[in-house]
């Protein structure tokens, strides 16, 4: 991620010029220490600090790029991806743009199982996957593919159901729908072109990966320190499910210690109930920037 000597030698990383998808990239490209302009207003940025530069793009428009080898490297929705049928590589899972495919029809309707689809109209703006998945299961459907606000086809009766991303499910509530069967469990994932790189973009995109992982690992992890009786240290060396060991300082009164540690994000609510039961005091919970393991 340095400057290199070759100054030719600059990653192109695909990521979604203006959607669901766009803050918490920049958010994590930010967070890796890549520094750029204005991204809003420009389709191509040059990272100042990085031999990187993004090419802000519509999301459909990703795998494709990434694919040719126009892009380096994209980030994008595996419903994206999974759509195009692009010859990529996965090389992260990402947690945020979670969601999933489903099909889905009115709440009270004739379609209430996987065989009723059979010989309806599905509107979709993922025709191949859904497609695919009406192949597997044999049954015959007539697809519609429209690009947005696939929800209200049933309404406008353009369709008796429709195959549509879901997360919360209120888009699809709002419509009278209910969710029937889901296709595709989908995130963000980084993806990585299978065009042959040269060794000094290969050189890249391993130190690009090493600051996402570490950013990756640190965001899911708090740093905590407390005050413990000396006599508790081997319960709570068993509870706190640390990285390495805990590491156990004296403190003035004899009896009591110091304990600071590393434990993941997830898993703290659970253990600072036994860690409290244990005698526990002053728990002190930080975020943490970066961890290199
Ligand atoms: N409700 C949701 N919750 C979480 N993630 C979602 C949700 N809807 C979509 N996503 C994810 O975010 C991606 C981008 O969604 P968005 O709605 O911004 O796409 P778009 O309208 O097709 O944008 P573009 O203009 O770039 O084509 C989706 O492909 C999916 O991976
Ligand atoms: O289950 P929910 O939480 O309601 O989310 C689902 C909705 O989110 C997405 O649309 P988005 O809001 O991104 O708008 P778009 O249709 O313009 O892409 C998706 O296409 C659904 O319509
Ligand atoms: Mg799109």
């Amino acid at each position: 991620m340095e400057r290199t000597a070759d100054s030719k030698t600059s990653l192109r990383i695909a990521i979604q010029k203006s959607g669901r998808l766009t803050d918490k990239t920049i958010e994590l490209l930010k967070g890796i220490g890549l520094r750029f302009d204005d991204y809003k207003r420009n389709l191509m940025v040059k990272c100042r600090n990085f031999d990187v530069e993004l090419l802000l793009i519509r999301d459909d428009d990703i795998p494709e790029y990434v694919q040719d080898g126009v892009c380096d490297l994209g980030f994008v929705g595996a419903n994206v991806r999974a759509e195009t049928g692009a010859d990529v590589r996965v090389l992260r899972g990402l947690d945020y743009g979670v969601c999933r495919l489903s099909l889905a029809a009115r709440k009270d309707g004739a379609i209430q199982t996987l065989e009723d689809f059979e010989g309806k109209t599905i509107a979709t703006s993922y025709p191949n996957l859904t497609q695919q998945f009406l192949d597997k299961h044999n049954i015959g459907a007539n697809l519609v593919t429209i690009s947005g606000a696939v929800e209200i086809a049933p309404r406008l009766e353009v369709a008796d159901a429709i195959c549509d991303l879901v997360s919360t499910g209120n888009t699809l509530k709002a419509n009278g729908l209910q969710e029937l069967e889901v296709i595709l469990e989908s995130e963000t994932q980084l993806i990585q072109t299978n065009k042959e790189l040269s060794p000094g973009k290969k050189k890249l995109i391993e130190k690009f990966l090493i600051r996402m992982d570490s950013h990756q690992q640190a965001e899911r992890s708090r740093y905590i320190m407390m005050n413990a009786p000396k006599s508790s240290v081997p319960e709570i060396k068993e509870i706190i499910p640390s990285l390495n060991s805990p590491t156990v300082m004296p403190l003035a009164d004899e009896e009591m210690v110091a304990v600071h540690t590393v434990i993941p994000i997830d898993q703290f609510w659970v253990v600072m109930e036994r860690l409290k039961k244990e005698g526990a005091t002053g728990i002190v919970i930080l975020p943490i920037e970066s961890m290199i393991l």
